[in-house]
């Protein structure tokens, strides 16, 4: 679904990607990781066209990055949700208002009960009509996984979903990937959190990769 081919990234001229190749199956559950400026989050970025490469080529879906216009990228993007590292909401609108955006920002219908179910799903019914910055770190991260999903993605990319939570949150946050990849959605989380990689790997079948050396590799059964 997602396929990197020997793709290279620079900023300011300076490398921070070489050759990196990689594809993301359906189905597929992969861990990121890699010290504090590797290009995690650019990696995720390059994932959902957000990035063009410098070098190399992306193909979402079976068509090249570089040659899609802006609408055609704007519709592939419906199939690919995004949990950002900083997740922002809007303020002025309740929580279930923040997950229905990508549906209205669409021009699609807004089920309101399948939008009830999937707050459900993520524990945030008593939090429906709550204004964001009431909202608990760990409640903002569940809210924008809401978000990340109501569009029925193929693929889910989460960047440090657990950076600021406590192990206990981050344990629900990772049961819901998990219920979530179960169900059919390819996973790539982004994170620094080996013990979360460790309990991800005693419950379902997850693939490490890991930024070293400016290229990616396949991380060792030592985690
Ligand atoms: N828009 C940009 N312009 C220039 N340099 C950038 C830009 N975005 C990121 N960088 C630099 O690229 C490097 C990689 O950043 P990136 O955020 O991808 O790393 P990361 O592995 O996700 O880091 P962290 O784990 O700290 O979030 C960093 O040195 C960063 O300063």
């Amino acid at each position: 679904m997602i396929v990197l081919d020997a793709v290279a990234h620079r900023y300011s001229g300076q490398a921070l990607l070489q050759d990196v190749s990689f594809t993301l199956s359906p189905g597929a559950f992969h861990f990121l990781t890699g010290p504090s400026g590797a290009g995690k989050s650019t990696l995720l970025k390059l994932c959902y066209g957000e990035l063009i490469p410098t070098g190399g080529r992306i193909s979402l879906f079976g068509a090249d990055l570089a040659a899609m216009r802006r609408d055609d990228l704007a519709q592939t993007r419906q199939s690919i949700g995004v949990v950002h590292q900083d997740c922002q909401f809007l303020d002025h609108l309740s929580v279930t208002e923040n997950v229905a955006l990508p549906l209205a920002a669409t021009g699609r219908s807004i089920p309101q009960q399948d939008i009830a179910d999937l707050l459900g799903w993520v524990g945030l019914s008593a939090q429906a009509d709550a204004l964001p910055p009431t909202l608990s770190g760990g409640e903002r991260q569940r809210a924008a996984l809401a978000r990340a999903v109501i569009m029925s993605p193929k693929v889910l990319l989460a960047d440090e979903p657990t950076g600021n939570l406590d192990w206990d949150m981050s344990l629900r946050l990772l049961s819901l990937l998990v219920e979530l990849n179960r169900m059919g959605t390819a996973v790539l989380i982004a994170t620094h959190d080996l013990n979360l990689i460790r309990t991800a790997k005693s419950q379902t079948a997850v693939r490490v990769l890991r930024i070293a050396k400016r290229t990616l590799q396949t991380a060792g059964t030592d985690l």
